[in-house]
Order: C-alpha cells, then structure tokens, then sequence
C-alpha cells in the first residue's frame, strides 16, 4: 500500500483507516492533516499521526480529501501547494471532479471520487469508485484495496453513478437506523424494556441482511416466507402498505440524490 495522507480526520477517515488498520496497514504509511483536538485524540490512540498542519515529513502521492462538502474549496485552496501530481481521492457527497480539479488548481489532477459508508467502521461497508481517464492501473488497485479493507467495492464507470450509490449506499444506514428506531420505539410500547428492544432489533436486521445476503432467492421470496396468509406478518405489512412506507423510502433516496446533484452544482 501507497503511504496515504487523509485531509479530515473526521468520522469517516476514522472509519477507512480502522479498516486499513485491521487488515495489517501501520500507522507509519499513513497520517491526518486535522486542526480538531478530537480528531487528533481519537487517531493518535489508533496509533496514527495526526497534525494540525500539513506533515512535511511525510511523503505521499496520495491524499484521502475526507472533509465536508461544504469545507472542499477552502481546504483545497489551503493545501493547493503539496497536492501537485498526487491522486486525489474524494469521499466527499456531491463534489464533483471538475470542482475537485479547479479548487486544488490542478485542471489535470488524476482523481478517484468515491463513496463509502459507515459501517465501514466494523469492515462492513460498501464503497462505489469512479476512476478519472488519467488514473493508472497502479491507482485503481491502489483505491479498492483501500477501500476493500473495510467492505466491499463497487467499480463505477459513469461519474453520476457516484451520486446515486450516495443516495442509496452512502446515506442508507441513515434509513435503515431511523427504521431500526422505530422498530425499537415499538418493542418498547409492547414492554420491552431498552437493552431488549435494541436486542431484538439489532439482531432482526442483522439476521435478515445475513440471510439476504447468502441467498440466490429475490427479496421479495424472502419477504413471502416470512408472511403466512392471514397471519401476524401479513397484518403488519398490510398497515406499511396503507402507510404507503415504501413509496416513502423511494422517494427519501430521490431526494438523497436530488441532494447530491444540487451540492454538485452547475456542470461547467
Ligand atoms: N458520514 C457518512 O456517513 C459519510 C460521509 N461521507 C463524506 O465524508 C466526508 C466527511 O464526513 P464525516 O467524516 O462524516 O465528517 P466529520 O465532520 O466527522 O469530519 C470532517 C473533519 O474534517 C476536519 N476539517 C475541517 N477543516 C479542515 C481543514 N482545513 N483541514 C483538515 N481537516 C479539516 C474536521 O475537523 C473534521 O474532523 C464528507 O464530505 C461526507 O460527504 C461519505 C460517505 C458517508
Ligand atoms: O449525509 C451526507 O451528506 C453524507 C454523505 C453520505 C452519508 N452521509
């Protein structure tokens, strides 16, 4: 693995780099440009360096950019002097290449936008990647297995495609938290206490996800099996469907990537 420099040492460079960590990556090929005490504490206990100035020191032909969206021009205005001719590579929602190429004042920058995802924390992640042309062989190795460290990597040809892996993959665990609350919300109404409700859910989701995933059979055989006529289940679902809880979790992703888009801007 290339020596990797992260801008943002924030939640999710905290994730990736736990992830490389585990599969055997040292703290001595990677450091943290972040002014935030916290973030300095958090790393430094991964055993990572972490600075709130760009380390000389180090040398790198990477850089993760892992700050706000909203932070990228500033911030890759601040470093513009030390990213000539390193790959860039993105998990920022919403900004796009050509943004990414003018702010760092590199028309030409070889530049990897991606899009991971939180659990990526515990190496269950999902990460879609999208090479700019100008990106060599070595690079795109080099952007899945930093990712493959902590989940999986989908390849993605078309930059848009980064936009809607956001809404779906990217902000997901957002969705599926919010339904997990409300399941939990609900095992409390019916008596369970906390540490049971969040039990009970916890394993629900895990245990479907497993099963989904070892599967060759459609989610909606997998739904079926679950729903004996007349049953429990086909109550339950019956009150989602009047609900309309679909149609609202369809529309939440549109809005996700409508979201993205408009972070995006105009393109040139
Ligand atoms: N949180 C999530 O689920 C996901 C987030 N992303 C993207 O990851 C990026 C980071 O998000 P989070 O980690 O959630 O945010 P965060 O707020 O936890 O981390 C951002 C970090 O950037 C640091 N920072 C601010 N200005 C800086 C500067 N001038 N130089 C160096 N560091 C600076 C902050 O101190 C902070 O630690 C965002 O662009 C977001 O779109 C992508 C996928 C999932
Ligand atoms: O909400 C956001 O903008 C970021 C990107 C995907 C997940 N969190």
């Amino acid at each position: 693995m290339r020596n990797t420099l992260f801008i943002g040492g924030g939640n999710m460079a905290y994730a990736i780099i736990s992830g490389l960590l585990n599969k055997g990556a040292t703290g001595v090929s990677l450091r943290v440009v972040d002014p935030s005490e916290d973030a300095k504490t958090r790393l430094t206990g991964l055993g990572v360096p972490c600075s709130a100035t760009w380390p000389a020191e180090f040398e790198c032909a990477q850089v993760v950019l892992a700050v706000k969206p909203q932070a990228m021009p500033d911030v890759l205005k601040q470093y513009e002097a030390h990213l000539a001719g390193k790959l860039l590579i993105s998990i920022a929602a919403g900004v796009s290449v050509s943004q990414l190429r003018q702010w760092s004042g590199q028309a030409n920058a070889a530049v990897a936008r991606t899009m991971p995802n939180t659990p990526a924390l515990v190496g269950k992640g999902i990460t879609g990647v999208y090479c700019t042309d100008n990106c060599t062989d070595a690079d795109h190795r080099e952007v899945e297995s930093l990712f493959r460290s902590c989940g999986e990597v989908v390849n993605l040809t078309s930059e848009d495609d980064i936009n809607a892996i956001t809404a779906i993959s990217g902000s997901g665990p957002g969705y599926v938290f919010y339904w997990m609350e409300a399941l939990a919300k609900a095992a409390q109404e019916l008596g369970f206490n906390e540490s049971q409700a969040r039990l009970l859910v916890n394993h629900t989701f895990l245990g479907s996800a497993s099963l989904a995933v070892q599967s060759d059979e459609s989610l909606s055989t997998l739904r079926e099996r679950v729903t004996s006529k007349g049953g429990t289940t086909f109550a339950g679902l019956e009150t989602l469907r009047k609900h309309q809880v679909a149609d609202g979790i369809v529309e939440g992703a549109k809005a996700a990537y409508a979201r993205a888009i408009e972070l995006q801007g105009p393109k040139p």
